[in-house]
């Protein structure tokens, strides 16, 4: 793989992933849509890697001349086990074309009222973030997590640390083996 410069194709154009992309890889990636092949609000962990998976393939498909693809989802996840309680969590999958690496961000609690309705069909997070913030395109800037923070943890900020966590098997040595 290509070190330097790392040409990164993202699989979006949304704002926030492709701001965590400049802060978490320290470069401008090639944005490209492609599908995730998964429903719009994945409500199960699986989905939700898978969803970022598909998209980090489908960019490096679609931009070749990059050296690694990422793909980064949003979704939530239940714990039935300890917390009963609904998270969300944001995933980065990178993929160079032979080897899969995949970040995952913080889990953070969202009120069950929220889960309840999304499970029932009830649209996707962001519209409801929309409702709640009374703004349109939170999914694009601090999202859910800045909206029930008050701005001290925002979407980028998580999906950052989930680039970051993606790459670093790549760039360390000492993943090598
Ligand atoms: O433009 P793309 O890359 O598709 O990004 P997205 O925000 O629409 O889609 P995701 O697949 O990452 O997330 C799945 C759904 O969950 C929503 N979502 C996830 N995290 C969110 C957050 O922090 N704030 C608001 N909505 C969020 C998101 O907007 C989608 O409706």
């Amino acid at each position: 793989m290509q070190e330097n410069p790392w040409k990164i194709a993202l699989g979006t154009f949304n704002q926030a992933k492709r701001a965590a992309v400049v802060l978490g890889a320290g470069v401008e990636p090639i944005c490209h849509t492609v599908p995730s092949g998964v429903p719009d609000q994945p409500m199960t962990e699986d989905e939700t890697i898978q969803g970022a998976i598909n998209r980090a393939k489908n960019v490096l498909q679609a931009i070749p001349e990059a050296a690694i693809g990422l793909g980064l989802e949003g979704g939530l996840t239940y714990d039935a086990v300890h917390a009963k309680q609904w998270y969300l969590f944001s995933v980065c999958a990178a993929w160079d074309g032979s080897r899969l690496s995949i970040g995952r961000g913080l889990y953070f609690p969202i009120p069950s009222a929220i889960g309840d309705r999304l499970l029932q069909g009830g649209g996707e997070l962001s519209q409801i973030i929309d409702e709640l913030s009374g703004t349109s395109g939170s999914n694009h800037r601090e999202g859910a997590y800045g909206l029930f923070t008050d701005g001290r943890i925002t979407r980028t900020d998580v999906f950052r640390d989930a680039v970051i966590a993606a790459l670093t098997p790549f760039r360390s040595s000492l993943y090598r083996s």
